[in-house]
């Protein structure tokens, strides 16, 4: 395996990677986009920082790209789409760098209130001037935070500490976790109306893009500070620069930009008021001990086919949560292969009922189990990152439904598959005893016990005549075919009934044939669960 770390992280998460069997690590630290596209031909998993991007002209010279993996929390140097498209997980390490980027913010807040750098500057220089740095107090003032996640709390923890009063937007936060961190939930208008510092903490999206502005400045009490420790475009460059001339923002502290390194040019840099760092959020020893070893533990866990705790493109799930769901995850998975090899090639609709104990698990993972079941026979290259996407492109619409059925099993997974002419086929399935086995219990609103821990499945429908069972039989030992168990259904007497034989091997052509010759047989599969 073969792992490309195109920024620099921590030793000890080198050393990691390192120290694993079969793992060849290549450090091409300060390499161009350019000469990163020349190295991945080969590379199982890359590992970035901020520095370097890894866009889709990487992934596509990356044939063999499983795995990228973000020693930070900002995802927006990886192109997320392309990475999908293709099944590969990405993962980031949230939390490692919270209180480094909060401890940053809150040092750029006292510097907008306290001009230290500027007076540092002059001391330098030989002077000794104490007029121009009258600063102004935290103590007392309103801080509004624009998004309360990790940093965001940890700063409005340290303004409470501080004596501010704190005004939080966050359109996501819940009332309760606001009054857990003891902060005001406001509306957007009344920071702006309120605050005498404004700090964002929020994800560049659609939505935050220059959630800042002249417009949004006017807003603002005169004197206001700015901070921004979280992506640059959050607040417009051009609009901000304007705003320290005019002096409606008195002073402001930048450690992102647009577009970064920030160019020698920028007219950023002639603003006395604005305190900038070269994105230094994450830049403390325990941060990068915390994000390098995170990233490297990760990235090799996932590459050994463990689960991904922290997937931006995949269910996360933790190690305690995968060992409740782990057998489930088979249930699942054998279920959606049962229900494709049962169905007709044009299905456009599935629904999964999750029943029982499952009504309060989180079922995300069994449901992208599900789907890698269904397209094991249908597509190569199938995985929990891509399933959905591939399940879309084949046009197949999915409802997923957390609901107690009336059964006598205390945990049940329901599969409702429909077809282009609106026919329903439907399977259910449970585990069964202390070793949690996977069992088929409803095939077409018929019960059945038939083990899906068998190789294949010879699924029968006939009408209910004398004979049938035994022909079946006759036919299967003709041609050496062992049967392993058989679960005999039928809702009436005189009815359709539904034979389902576990077999040891692959029922040939001539064995079915035969089978199906018999005028009582109204329909034939066979289910290969092997290796499934
Ligand atoms: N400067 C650095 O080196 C550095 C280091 C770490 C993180 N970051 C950046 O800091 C930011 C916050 O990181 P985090 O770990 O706290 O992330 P987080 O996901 O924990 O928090 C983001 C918060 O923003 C909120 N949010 C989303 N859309 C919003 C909107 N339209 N308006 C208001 N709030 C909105 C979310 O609800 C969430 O609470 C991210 O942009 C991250 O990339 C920068
Ligand atoms: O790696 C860095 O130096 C910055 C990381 C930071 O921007 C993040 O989003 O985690």
């Amino acid at each position: 395996m073969k792992i490309l770390i195109a920024d620099k992280i921590s030793g000890s998460g080198v050393q990691f990677l390192r120290d694993q069997e079969g793992v060849e690590v290549v450090e091409a630290y300060g390499s161009s986009q350019e000469e990163l596209e020349g190295m991945v031909a080969d590379v199982d998993a890359i590992i970035v920082r901020s520095a370097s991007s890894v866009t889709k002209a990487i992934i596509d010279a990356a044939p063999k790209l499983r795995a990228v993996g973000r020693a930070g929390v900002g995802v927006d140097n990886i192109d997320i789409e392309a990475a999908t498209d293709r099944g590969i997980v990405v993962m980031n390490t949230p939390g490692g760098n919270t209180i480094a980027t909060a401890e940053l913010t809150f040092t750029h807040l006292l510097c907008s209130a306290r001009p230290i750098p500027q007076a540092n500057a002059l001391m330098k220089a030989g002077k000794w001037e104490k007029k121009a740095f009258q600063g102004s107090e935290l103590y007392k003032k309103t801080i509004g935070i624009l998004g309360l996640g990790r940093i965001g709390s940890e700063v409005a923890k340290r303004a409470k500490a501080f004596g501010m009063n704190v005004l939080a937007y966050d359109p996501y936060l819940t009332k309760a976790r606001a009054e857990q961190l003891e902060v005001n939930k406001v509306e957007l208008e009344e920071v702006f109306e309120k605050a005498d510092f404004i700090t964002v903490h929020m994800p560049k999206t659609e939505t935050t893009k220059n959630m800042l502005n002249a417009s949004t400045f006017a807003k603002m009490k005169d004197g206001i500070r700015i901070i921004n420790c979280a992506r640059g475009g959050l607040i417009d460059e051009d609009d901000l620069a304007e705003a320290l001339r005019s002096g409606k923002v008195a002073a402001a502290g930048l450690d992102v930009f647009v577009e970064e390194p920030l160019s020698s040019e920028s007219a950023l840099r002639e603003h006395d008021r604005l305190v900038m760092t070269p994105h230094l959020g994450a830049s403390t020893a325990e941060a990068q001990e915390n994000v390098g070893l995170e990233v490297a533990e990760s990235i090799y866990e996932s590459l050994m086919g463990g689960w991904v705790q922290n997937a931006i493109n995949a269910p996360s799930i933790d190690p305690k949560q995968l060992a409740v769901l782990r057998p489930y995850l088979n249930l699942a998975f054998k279920m959606g292969t049962v229900i494709q090899q049962l169905t007709p090639s044009e299905i456009n609709h599935i629904r999964i009922t999750y029943s029982g104990n499952l009504v309060n698990l989180e079922v995300k993972p069994l449901n992208r189990a599900f789907q890698r079941g269904y397209l094991r026979k249908i597509t190569t290259d199938v995985n929990d990152v891509n399933a959905p996407r591939i399940m879309d492109r084949l046009g197949i619409k999915g409802e997923i439904v957390q609901n107690s059925l009336e059964r006598d099993y205390t945990e049940l997974i329901r599969i409702e598959a429909t077809d282009s002419n609106g026919k329903s086929y439907s399977i259910e399935g449970t585990l069964i005893g202390k070793s949690q086995n996977p069992r088929l219990t409803l095939v077409n609103e018929r019960n059945v016990e038939s083990p899906l821990d068998e190789k294949y499945l010879l699924v029968l429908e006939n009408e209910d005549v004398p004979g049938i069972v035994g022909m079946v039989g006759t036919v299967l030992a003709k041609h050496k075919l062992n049967i392993s168990n058989m679960s005999l259904s039928r809702n009436t007497v005189g009815g359709i009934a539904l034979n389902i034989c576990g077999l040891d091997s692959e029922p040939e052509a001539e064995a079915i044939a035969e089978i199906t010759a018999n005028k009582y047989i109204k329909g034939i599969r066979v289910v290969n669960l092997n290796g499934a």
